[in-house]
């Protein structure tokens, strides 16, 4: 018997209705957040759930989550229809807000994790042995005893996680959960999901506009725009969705004139470094400049799934 998905929505839609005028004369207007959306994701999947600002994303978040009904259509998730089964939901997923804490301000990490386990009704012997496994894969020793109002983002963003994977559920919901981290603290949150995943094949679903948590943690990837699905594959599908093109990164001397190479159109200068969109092979361009200019430096830049979707919103908007 095929395994019961992690999350299965079938024509899933949600609408919003607001009120705006003056009392007596007040109009309805229906918002559609979210349209038509058909995903499954399977039991241990790490997928990306993008979309521009506005697309639809924390309105799913929300109804994976319970906390908000759709309007149309079926979701279930880990086989249970999250409004109705709320409670029981959250014993198996984990949710984790970049923007927001869900552990007590004032109070110790530790404290703030032992509360909890009451919420999550953790037996004491677990929860000690899960602590220490978390302690120890999110480096939380230095600061357990810290309040939590003093830690530094990515301290926080550790607790949060720790929080979020006392109870060991079976999907964990991100919503961007490296916004505002320096580099190191997004490697060790990258490379701790990676092993999560791994070890205890824990679904993953994550909302980002850090592209780089993308490339380095999901295959697949949804997409989705005005509320509909807009892609559902994976990283190679989306490249091919809108190729963007490579660029050369000619670093002159001195400023100099909009260079004219052979299979190349110039896109912007900036004192002696030019932009130059490649519409040919590289080959040339690269023999022209370096035989008619003196360059100082070259680089060729490949198109990161950033330029990709830069590429998919300018195109669709
Ligand atoms: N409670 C609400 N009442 C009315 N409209 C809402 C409500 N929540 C969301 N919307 C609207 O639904 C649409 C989708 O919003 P949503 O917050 O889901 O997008 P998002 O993809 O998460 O955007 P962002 O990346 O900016 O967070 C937007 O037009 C938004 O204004």
């Amino acid at each position: 018997m095929p395994a019961t998905p992690a999350i299965h929505a079938q024509d899933l839609g949600r609408d919003f209705t607001l009120t705006t005028g003056p009392l007596l004369r007040r109009t309805r207007r229906t918002i559609t957040a979210v349209h038509g959306l058909d995903f499954t994701v399977a039991p241990g999947e790490i997928v990306a759930y993008l979309g521009p600002n506005g697309a639809g994303k924390s309105t799913t978040m929300k109804m994976l989550t319970g906390i908000l009904t759709p309007t149309r259509g079926h979701l279930h998730v880990l086989g249970m229809q999250p409004a109705r089964r709320r409670t029981a939901l959250a014993a198996r997923i984990g949710v984790v807000f970049g923007q927001r804490t869900t552990l007590w301000w004032d109070l110790p990490l530790r404290d703030s994790l032992t509360l909890t386990r009451h919420l999550y009704r953790v037996p004491a012997a677990t929860h000690t042995a899960r602590l220490d496994e978390l302690t120890h894969a999110l480096d939380l020793a230095g600061f357990l005893h810290t309040p939590v109002r003093q830690l530094s983002l990515g301290q926080r963003m550790r607790g949060d996680l720790a929080a979020a994977l006392l109870h060991d559920p079976d999907l964990l919901v991100l919503d961007e959960p490296t916004i505002g981290l320096d580099i190191v603290s997004k490697t060790a949150i990258r490379e701790f999901l990676l092993n999560l995943n791994a070890r205890r094949n824990t679904t993953i679903l994550l909302t980002t506009h850090d592209l780089s948590d993308v490339e380095r943690l999901c295959r697949r990837v949804i997409l989705i725009d005005h509320g509909t699905l807009a892609y559902d594959g994976d990283l190679d599908g989306l490249h091919a969705l809108a190729p963007a093109p490579r660029t050369l990164i000619v670093d002159l001397q001195a400023p100099a004139d909009p260079l004219d190479l052979p299979g190349t159109r110039h896109l912007r200068s900036q004192g002696p470094r030019q932009w130059l969109e490649l519409t040919g092979a590289p080959a040339p361009a690269i023999a022209a400049a370096a035989a008619h200019h003196p360059i100082a430096d070259l680089t060729l830049h490949e198109p990161g799934i950033e330029d990709v979707l830069a590429r998919l919103y300018r195109g669709r908007s």
